[in-house]
């Protein structure tokens, strides 16, 4: 035997035997917390996507693991409601089902750790990638990294391992701290992918490329031109059962700090030197710092109430819910960023469970024209609007004279659409964009360690007075507007102006009827002849 024959059936031993791997042989996605509702609900749909349209590495397998005894058809039965899986699809997803396994285990034990560690070296190959997706409570975190990390991981040259850690990412800055502590102690910062998962979102993603790929708008992006911005996150139900969770957080912890944070991240943003993660992040760090802490004089809070008209619960209502609570089910904030571009401006932040609608989106309110020679309150102020969902579109409100013989204003709008725009369309879900970049190593859309630790700065400081303070949220009946009533007197000190609702012919967004100008016919009339 050559020498290099003798050499290349060495290696190929020393691969078998898990001593070396020159390249992964498999993939294996571990879901901790399988039995969980986030994994029946986001996570298995979300792999049977990937898997089904075949986006996935052809050799990658699926290991559920968790505290209960499950088989992988009792994962395939909580899952099946949400993977839409039409008939014809049936024998994929029988391919897909006999790609799952189940273990059993604690997430405190290291033998239970060693005995996964060789299931997957048993089953699968001791080279095969590892993707551990950290679906548990928070409070298991700590225990499984550090299992994971001593007992877990593939640990030859060639072989990668992720980590991908679902919010909340602690509580507030200090615990946050002792958490990104323990997991920069166990694996570097490339490793650990912080999932926000409105960062998969299509319009979202679409922010870098409306503003840096449009001269239209960059001389206008700042605060000679910008009077605000209002992110709103708004939901048209309540806890639901969910309490128990949701009232240890709360909405600012739940949406604010982290998804509607991201977004105003980067709208506010500097051009990135490049589409590299680390550029980015780079940018909506630098936004962060720039942020005052919010004060209490800057927010809003409120909690819901029964509606008994419609038979809807109040929060207090819901069993789960602690009583007395005064957790805030809606709460809106004025953030600001103190730099050159941003000074004064504020962005308003909203976010509400048990609302009129469901709906997110991004309003960029534009200041005033000096509009003295229209008639006083004919012209309103420009607004471009994102909107997140649903229906994705991106829409300029605008004046133009009304058409025909008279010389009024008219609020109207050049109007993208997506699905009017975009024939065919089908939209990715969040969870595909966000796995697949983890599988190609892209850290574009997650959160840094920097990121986290600025975002909780700026948030703790009003969540620590709420709380220590008792203040108690404002009541608001389920179902209305915008939360409390403080909330829109609250926005209009800030300076954002509703001219009042204007026609829109397409039915918008779904959440309401069209609005038709009280004035339209009356405002077509031909000018009087002097
Ligand atoms: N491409 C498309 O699909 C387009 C759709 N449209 C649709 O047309 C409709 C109107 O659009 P638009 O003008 O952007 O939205 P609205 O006129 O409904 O609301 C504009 C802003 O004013 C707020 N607001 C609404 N009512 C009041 C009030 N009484 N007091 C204080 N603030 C208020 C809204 O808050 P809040 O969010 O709480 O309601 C929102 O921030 C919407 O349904 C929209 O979806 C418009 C253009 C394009
Ligand atoms: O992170 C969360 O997001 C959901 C809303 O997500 P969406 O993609 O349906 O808009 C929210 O209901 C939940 O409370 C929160 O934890």
């Amino acid at each position: 035997m050559s020498d290099a024959s003798l050499e290349q059936s060495l290696k190929l031993l020393r691969e078998e035997a898990g001593m070396v791997c020159h390249s992964a042989s498999s993939h294996v996605i571990i879901v901790f917390g399988a039995s969980g509702d986030l994994a029946k609900k986001k996570i298995y749909p979300t792999l049977w996507w990937l898997f089904r349209d075949k986006l996935l590495p052809s050799n990658t397998h699926f290991v559920g693991y968790s505290r209960s005894n499950l088989t992988v058809d009792n994962l395939r039965s909580n899952a099946m409601p949400y993977l839409n899986a039409k008939d014809s699809e049936w024998t994929q997803l029988d391919e897909f089902f006999k790609r799952n396994s189940y273990v059993q285990g604690s997430y405190d034990k290291p033998e239970d750790f060693i005995r996964l560690n060789k299931f997957i070296v048993d089953n699968f190959s001791a080279c095969s990638n590892r993707l551990f997706y950290l679906a548990t409570p928070p409070s298991q975190f700590i225990s499984v990294a550090t299992n994971l990390k001593a007992h877990c991981t593939a640990e030859s040259d060639g072989l990668w391992n992720r980590l991908i850690v679902e919010k909340p990412f602690g509580k507030d800055l200090d615990s946050s701290e002792v958490l990104a502590k323990h997991l920069s102690s166990l694996f570097s910062e490339d490793q650990i992918y912080r999932i926000d998962h409105y960062l998969g979102k299509e319009m979202v993603q679409n922010v870098v490329v409306l503003r840096f790929a449009n001269r239209v708008f960059s001389p206008l992006w700042n605060r000679d031109n910008i009077a605000n911005v209002v992110v709103t996150f708004k939901e048209n139900f309540g806890t639901e059962g969910r309490g128990g969770y949701f009232d240890e957080f709360g909405i600012i912890r739940d949406v604010m700090q982290n998804h509607l944070l991201q977004i105003l991240c980067l709208i506010a943003m500097e051009r990135p030197i490049s589409m590299e993660a680390n550029d980015i992040r780079d940018e909506k760090v630098k936004v962060l710092r720039c942020m005052r802490p919010l004060s209490l004089d800057d927010v809003v809070v409120g909690q819901y109430v029964a509606d008994p008209e419609n038979g809807k619960p109040g929060y207090l209502d819901d069993p789960t819910v602690p009583a007395g609570s005064i957790t805030p089910t809606y709460a809106v904030a004025a953030l600001y960023v103190d730099n050159e571009r941003w000074q004064g401006v504020p962005f308003i932040v909203r976010a509400g469970k048990a609302l009129n609608e469901k709906k997110c989106e991004v309003r960029i309110q534009f200041k005033d024209v000096i509009a003295d020679i229209l008639p006083s309150g004919a012209v309103h102020r420009n607004e471009l609007v994102l909107r997140v969902q649903p229906n994705e579109a991106v829409y300029m409100k605008l004046m133009t004279k009304r058409p025909g013989m008279g010389f009024g204003a008219e609020e109207t709008e050049l109007d993208l659409t997506y699905n009017r725009r975009f024939t065919d369309l089908k939209l990715p879900d969040a969870y595909e964009r966000l796995l697949l970049d983890v599988l190609v190593g892209s850290q574009i859309n997650f959160v840094r360690t920097d990121e986290l630790r600025e975002a909780w700065r700026v948030f703790t400081p009003a969540l620590h007075a709420l709380e220590s303070q008792r203040v108690a949220p404002h009541p608001y009946p389920y179902g209305v507007r915008n939360g409390p009533p403080q909330s829109d007197e609250f926005m209009r000190r800030l300076g954002f102006t509703f001219s009042g609702q204007y026609f829109y012919p397409h039915g918008g967004s779904g959440a309401g009827p069209v609005k038709q100008p009280s004035d339209r016919a009356a405002d077509s009339k031909p000018p009087k002849v002097a």
